[in-house]
């Protein structure tokens, strides 16, 4: 409440002091008001119960009448009615008498309403009660306003005798009648019990509500004036507060402390509270002021003072602080070194110890401690020989103990496990020269060692492979037993993975551990899945990728072929991978479960495997290269093989036996050597061109025998390309086919060739005599065909036999090739008929003295075996094209002119005569 105020000005306060006190007045006016109505109400109540307890008091006295036994019960009634019908008040104002009937009482008496006189209050007009009351005490009790008023006068009056009912009625006029409107009316009831009538009267009280409304009207108007002062006198007080209070806090405001400035003063006025405060204020401030010039006499010193002491101050602080720099940047580049020393320890591959003379870690570079299996803050302070093999550790201090006492440093290899170590210890001497402390150096060359270990095995291999053309057994036996010691292995085998599902074992070795494997040697296992299959080794050959084990892993359970009885190794087994396709498998046995641990070895062993296929694929090629040397070496065709160049470089012994060259002589030679001449030039550039262009060359070749004979091949050279699609070998396949042509070849002649003359024969004449004539018919010569047939030849058969006759042929067919150009064609058509073809001729006169010389040639005796004989021969002479322009027709004419011949005496010639003839199509 009082923070709720303390929220208020002062001038709110007022103003709610103000608003209170009109509140008060009003709700004061509104009790006053309900009580006013109430003593209205009351005096209503009290005056018509007051004029009906008069009206009862005339019907008591004729009652008492009628038992005084003056008047008839009736005669009282009648006397009773007439009376109180003739009473009247406030001039308009009367009593009525009903029974108290049911359900609706009965009218016995309305003086004003006459027409109501004896009959039931039952009309919807009588249905007007508000409010009633049976008694006179106690409050009224409100109906829903249509209750009837006869059964509302006969309730309160049997509740309580007597009772007020209030309706809505009209109201009588002056003189006569009635209004239409209704008013509300109090009424008074009260039961005369001997008679059962109940008497009532009623006064209006409307005027109850316009009374206090006027009452209301004129105590609102006296409200709205005292509040107007009220509202105008609480201003004036509440200026006449805040104004002062306003200006001192004003001058409050104004007053600076700090700037000395206290010379404002608050005025004082009158002689209330606020002239106190003003001049209590006053006075504050007058304290103030003198205070405050103290206090700048004070600080003037101490600014001398200070500005005195800042001046030495800044001095040595500027010392200090050149001081702190040099130091923060001393510190900084401490800390940068050691962050760099830790970062390069760090980077390195080598193992980085300091130690003190007697073996403590006095710092360690993360992969120093690494191979511990520990972070350089949890190493440190620890003794480093503790931390090694005891072997080991004998061997290092030592080492240690001899740098500490020589002062010089050391080199060293040593071996843990499968792990090789270069060492350097160096002394680390303090200023007097003593050793303070040692530091170590140690690089691990494992992976250097071991990969020249492998080179050597796999130099090793190769060396094997080119000298001794090992099988693959013998290859993977000498990879088995060299791998062992490299990575200190217990054990190796190699597998190759049969296509019909077996695992054969090729080769095994195991190290110091004899009688590692028990049964290996035997058995064929499977890798295929079977129940009897490795199941390591079939995953990796199913798979391709390759695995790790351990020894007493689920699965290497069933093996019966490693004893079981060692201890848990690991095992890792490895694809052996040739021509792409998985081969076989390379099985290593570590010498514990932890051996292969970490992915560099395991990559380094699948490198080697790798390298391994790829020498056991060189030794399959080798063994390949060996049969195929054999087989080419041994079949019949001769086989020759040169280089791009075509320097033989290998030839089987078919080849040998058909040049009659050994392979020494023929090596590095080229083919060249074999030339015959029977090719031409043009020849050998359409072979190269072939073959240097990859393509397959096919043909017969006639070649020189190294006896100088000839003989023809039919040959094929293929020439090989490498990777890049260029000619890098030619392989040349010989076929020796000379028995075959020279029997061809005969047939060939036999078929053209006259056998007892050996001149073409008819055929071969008729082809010769075509060419010739389409010579003359291209160059437009002229050529001559000579139709010859022997003088009295059947003399000579019949005289000196047919053998004497075939020699005298044969002489002919000599004498007449020697008559001719070698241009020329003699042939024989049969019998003792020859023709002589004479192409190219100059003119006719050449065909005479060829003829002539033959005719003379021939004429010439012919030795016989003892004797001579003679013949004559007669020529016919046919040109052409002047005779003839196609074979036949030549034939004919010089046929026909040698009959003439013969008919003008033989041994002569004679010309064909030159008639029109049909031109031949071309
Ligand atoms: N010795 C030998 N005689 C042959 C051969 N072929 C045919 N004759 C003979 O050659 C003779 C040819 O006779 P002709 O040309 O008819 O007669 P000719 O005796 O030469 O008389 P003219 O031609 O009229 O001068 C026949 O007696 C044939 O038997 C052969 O190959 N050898």
């Amino acid at each position: 409440m009082f923070s709720f105020l303390s929220r208020l000005s002062v001038r709110n306060r007022i103003w709610a002091i103000v608003a209170m006190l009109i509140c008060g007045i009003v709700v004061g006016e509104v009790i006053d008001m309900f009580r006013l109505r109430e003593v209205l109400w009351r005096e209503k109540e009290e005056k018509t119960r007051q004029l009906v307890e008069t009206g009862f008091s005339v019907l008591t006295h004729f009652h008492q009448l009628q038992q005084a036994g003056e008047l008839s019960q009736v005669a009282a009634q009648a006397a009773a009615i007439s009376t109180i019908k003739a009473l009247r008040y406030n001039k308009t104002e009367y009593f009525w008498l009903s029974d108290l009937g049911t359900p609706f009482p009965k009218i016995i008496m309305h003086p004003t309403m006459p027409a109501l006189d004896g009959h039931l209050l039952d009309l919807p007009q009588f249905d007007s009660v508000t409010s009633l009351r049976a008694g006179t005490e106690g409050p009224f009790t409100v109906t829903n306003g249509n209750k009837n008023i006869g059964v509302a006068f006969a309730e309160v009056v049997n509740q309580g005798g007597q009772g007020y009912v209030v309706y809505d009625w009209q109201k009588p006029k002056a003189g006569s009648g009635v209004t239409e409107q209704l008013y509300p009316k109090l009424s008074y009831v009260k039961k005369f019990a001997p008679w059962g009538w109940v008497i009532g009267s009623g006064v209006y009280v409307d005027d109850v509500d316009a009374t206090i409304r006027q009452q209301l009207e004129h105590n609102v108007m006296m409200l709205a004036g005292i509040g107007t002062l009220l509202l105008l006198f609480a201003a004036l007080i509440a200026r006449s507060i805040t104004q002062p209070l306003r200006l001192a806090v004003d001058v409050m405001r104004t007053v600076d402390l700090g700037a000395g400035r206290v010379v404002q003063r608050l005025p004082v006025v009158g002689r209330s509270e606020f002239a106190e405060m003003a001049t209590g204020f006053n006075d504050m401030l007058e304290q103030l002021q003198l205070r405050d010039a103290k206090l700048a006499q004070h600080q003037e010193f101490l600014e001398t003072e200070v500005a005195h002491r800042t001046l030495e101050l800044r001095d040595t602080n500027a010392q200090l602080q050149q001081e702190l720099i040099e130091h923060r940047q001393a510190d900084l580049l401490i800390q940068e070194s050691r962050i760099r020393m830790r970062a390069l320890l760090d980077a390195t591959s080598e193992s980085v110890l300091l130690l003190d003379p007697q073996g403590h870690i006095l710092a360690i570079n993360a992969f120093g401690a690494q191979r511990f299996g520990q972070v350089p803050e949890a190493i440190t302070g620890k003794n480093f020989y503790e931390l090694l093999p005891p072997d080991l550790a004998v061997k290092r201090r030592a080492l240690v103990e001899q740098v500490v006492s020589t002062g010089e440093p050391l080199h060293s290899q040593d071996r843990r496990g499968a792990i090789f170590f270069n060492n350097s210890i160096y002394p680390v001497k303090d200023t007097s020269g003593a050793v303070e402390s040692i530091a170590v150096y140690a690089k691990d060359v494992t992976e250097q060692h071991c990969a020249k270990e492998v080179d050597d095995i796999f130099r090793n291999l190769d060396a094997v492979l080119l000298k001794w053309r090992m099988n693959l057994e013998s290859i993977a036996q000498i990879f088995c037993d060299a791998i062992l010691p490299v990575f200190d292995l217990a054990a190796a085998w190699i597998g190759r993975a049969e296509k019909d599902g077996q695992l054969t074992w090729l080769a095994s070795a195991e190290g110091s551990d004899k009688g590692f494997f028990t049964s290996l040697r035997e058995n064929r296992r499977r890798w295929d899945g079977d129940p009897t299959c490795c199941l390591p080794a079939g995953a990796v050959i199913r798979s391709g990728q390759w695995q790790m084990v351990t020894l007493n892993g689920p699965q290497c359970q069933s093996c019966t072929e490693v004893n079981q009885t060692v201890s848990p190794r690991a095992v890792i087994v490895l694809p052996l991978t040739l021509r792409g396709e998985t081969w076989g498998v390379l099985t290593l046995y570590g010498r514990d479960a932890r051996q292969f641990e970490g992915w560099q070895l395991p990559q380094r062993l699948a490198a080697i495997a790798v390298r391994l296929g790829t020498t056991l694929e060189s030794a399959m090629q080798q063994e390949w290269l060996t049969l195929l040397d054999a087989a080419l070496a041994g079949v019949d065709n001769a086989v020759l093989i040169t280089d791009a160049n075509a320097s033989i470089l290998w030839n089987n012994r078919s080849f040998a036996q058909l040049s009659g060259y050994t392979s020494q002589e023929i090596l590095g030679k080229t083919p060249k050597m074999f030339s015959s001449g029977c090719q031409d030039a043009d020849f050998f550039q359409r072979f190269w061109q072939t073959i240097s262009s990859g393509k397959t060359w096919h043909g017969e070749i006639v070649n020189a025998h190294r006896d100088g004979s000839t003989y023809t091949v039919n040959q094929t050279v293929t020439p090989l390309l490498n990777t890049n699609g260029q000619v890098s070998h030619y392989v040349a396949i010989l076929e020796d086919i000379t028995q075959r042509k020279a029997a061809e070849e005969r047939v060939q002649h036999t078929a053209q060739f006259d056998l007892l003359t050996d001149l073409p024969n008819r055929g071969l004449f008729f082809d010769r005599l075509g060419q010739a004539m389409n010579l003359g018919q291209r160059d437009g010569s002229s050529g001559a065909l000579m139709f010859l047939d022997l003088d009295h030849f059947k003399e000579v058969n019949d005289q000196l036999g047919h053998g004497a006759g075939d020699v005298v042929l044969m002489a002919v067919a000599k004498r007449l090739r020697e008559q001719v150009r070698q241009s020329d064609t003699v042939a024989r058509l049969g019998g003792d008929e020859f023709t002589v073809i004479l192409p190219s001729l100059r003119d006719r006169h050449d065909a005479v003295r060829v003829a002539n010389n033959i005719i003379a040639a021939i004429g010439q005796p012919i030795e016989l075996d003892g004797t001579q004989a003679r013949v004559g021969i007669t020529i016919g002479i046919a040109l052409f094209p002047q005779h003839g322009h196609t074979v036949e027709q030549v034939l004919k004419a010089a046929d026909d002119a040698m009959y003439r011949a013969k008919d003008a005496g033989r041994n002569c010639y004679a010309f064909a005569v030159e008639e029109v003839l049909p031109q031949s199509s071309p």
